[in-house]
């Protein structure tokens, strides 16, 4: 962490150890993503006895990787897509530290372009780490963002831009859509495009339909908010063996147990205690997605308060995401990016070379002569076969040597399972606490008052959720670390003040 100005929260204090509790704690995680693992982690380090349920055959959820066949029989990895580790994303850092102290595998992205559908240009590579400055160059040497538009800005409907604070901007900013505020803060049209576009749909929400919270609340956290730059990492191999394996390991060296490839059905109260499909705890994290979480709820009974469970059931899906993975015969130039986004370049979102960071890709393509690249389309209105053929054309535009190369290998992910963090959801969002004694929730679709999002929020939920189960045991809980939890600046913040 080199940010000053990052937050501590507390550890809740207690006994450090539940093996000399006069009953050892059971709990029951159901769900092996970044938010159940995490769980895990903060309940089986304090000696709570932790069963992860996971319905995959791998861990790491969203972010789960595993071997595949392409058509020509040969076996590659393959995983739900790219993904960017942020160096504020802290919670999720102090996970993957458990089973790697020092991160090493994890390396820096140096650049991530954006480019739109006019060939304008956007970077972040050189520009300072400390805001306000960071968005003033990325403005200032902006194609799409000229002096006179910075001018024209409506500073006072912008000010919750850089003011943001949880929940206040979301009491203030819910209620509008993305595409509306960016309209009355007067930003750009082409920028709005380069920058925002690119925000809300990496939320996989078309900007009509994503909240001006989230937005602002993403924007303080991946650029106004945080000065660690705007620098992130990915893994350096496979998700699996880069991160999940490893941490299965630590966590299995703490007595964890894992039932992979196991559905969990049923929560049922079981006197003073909980039982999932029979397996008896004193305490439940449910950590499945979205729709995972609808189902337990749905078929749970005993779960029953009517508040509770209509705003678990009212949680909304974002519209399908497609990842199309290409093993290409011929490497891209070498000039190109490890990962571009685009904006206004429909149905495309972002292009990544995999073998340019990923070992096993780089095998492959040192093998082949080849190349392994990525296409994403996120927030999808038309079916899978005519996506993949436009993001293919789109791939071929930007980056012409692919034209002539043979496809190899081609896998896809076509998938509709991320939380849509939709226009007034978040006052009904359902928070990590539950009404029943020893159920919590967690999950980047769970709500919490801080300003983290996606992968960072599910760890987030993951170590609260295991805090408010320990706090009941009387043992210690463990810290959280945020970017700064209101906006940097005071004379924004009171201008954001008297924008009502
Ligand atoms: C293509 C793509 C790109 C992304 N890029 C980024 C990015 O660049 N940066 C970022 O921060 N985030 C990104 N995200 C979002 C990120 O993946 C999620 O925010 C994060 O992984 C969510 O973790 P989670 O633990 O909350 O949920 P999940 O990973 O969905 O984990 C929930 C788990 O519960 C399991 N489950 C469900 N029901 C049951 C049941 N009944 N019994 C047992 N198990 C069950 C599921 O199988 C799953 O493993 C991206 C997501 C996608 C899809």
């Amino acid at each position: 962490m080199t940010d000053r100005r990052a937050v501590r929260h507390r550890a809740p204090v207690g006994a450090p150890d539940a093996r000399t509790l006069p009953h050892r704690p059971e709990v029951v995680v159901v769900g092996g993503g970044i938010a159940g693992l995490t769980a895990a982690t903060g309940l089986a380090e304090r000696g709570v006895a932790v069963t992860v349920v996971e319905r995959q055959d791998e861990l790491g959820g969203r972010v789960s990787a595993w071997t595949d066949r392409l058509a020509d029989g040969s076996t590659v990895s393959m995983s739900r897509g790219f993904h960017a580790f942020f160096r504020q994303y802290y919670n999720l850092r102090a996970l993957l530290r458990r089973a790697d102290p020092g991160l090493s595998r994890l390396r820096p992205v140096a650049d991530y372009p954006l480019v739109d559908g006019e060939g304008r240009r956007d970077t972040f590579r050189g520009l300072p780490s400390t805001p306000p400055w960071n968005a003033l160059a990325f403005a200032l040497r902006s194609p799409t963002f000229r002096v006179r538009d910075l001018l024209r800005l409506n500073a006072r409907a912008a000010a919750p831009l850089a003011a943001v604070s949880v929940p206040g901007t979301y009491d203030r900013l819910d209620d509008v859509d993305a595409a509306t505020f960016l309209e009355r803060i007067n930003f750009p049209p082409a920028a709005r495009h380069l920058a925002f576009e690119v925000f809300s749909r990496s939320f996989f929400a078309p900007p009509s339909e994503m909240s001006a919270a989230e937005l602002a609340t993403m924007f303080h956290l991946y650029f106004l908010g945080s000065s660690e730059g705007l620098v992130f990492d990915v893994p350096d191999s496979a998700y699996d063996t880069a991160l999940w394996e490893p941490l299965r390991a630590y966590l299995a060296g703490l007595g964890v147990r894992f039932r992979t490839g196991t559905e969990a059905g049923v929560v049922a109260r079981d006197g003073s205690r909980w039982s999932v499909d029979g397996l008896a705890a004193d305490g439940v994290v449910l950590a499945a997605d979205v729709s995972g979480l609808q189902s337990i709820v749905s078929a749970s009974p005993d779960l029953a308060d009517g508040d509770w469970r209509s705003r678990v059931l009212g949680l909304r899906i974002a519209p399908p995401f497609l990842v199309h993975r290409l093993w290409l015969d011929r490497p891209v130039a070498p000039d190109r990016p490890a990962f571009l986004a685009t904006g206004g370049l429909d149905p495309l979102d972002n292009i990544s070379v995999l073998d340019r960071y990923e070992r096993e890709a780089a095998t492959w393509a040192a093998e082949h002569g080849g190349s392994v690249v990525e296409l994403h389309a996120y927030a999808c209105a038309d079916e899978v076969v005519a996506l993949r053929e436009q993001l293919v054309d789109r791939l071929h535009r930007l980056y012409p040597e692919t034209a002539g190369a043979r496809i190899v290998g081609e896998l896809v992910q076509w998938r509709r399972d991320c939380p849509l963090f939709g226009v007034g959801d978040f006052a009904r969002r359902p928070r990590v606490r539950t009404p029943f004694d020893g159920v919590v929730l967690a999950g980047d679709g769970i709500r919490i008052d801080l300003p983290v999002a996606l992968m960072e929020r599910a760890a987030a939920t993951g170590w609260h959720a295991a805090n408010c189960l320990l706090a009941r045991w009387g043992l210690a809980g463990h810290e959280l670390t945020t970017v700064p939890v209101r906006g940097r600046f005071a004379p924004l913040r009171a201008l954001a003040a008297l924008g009502g």
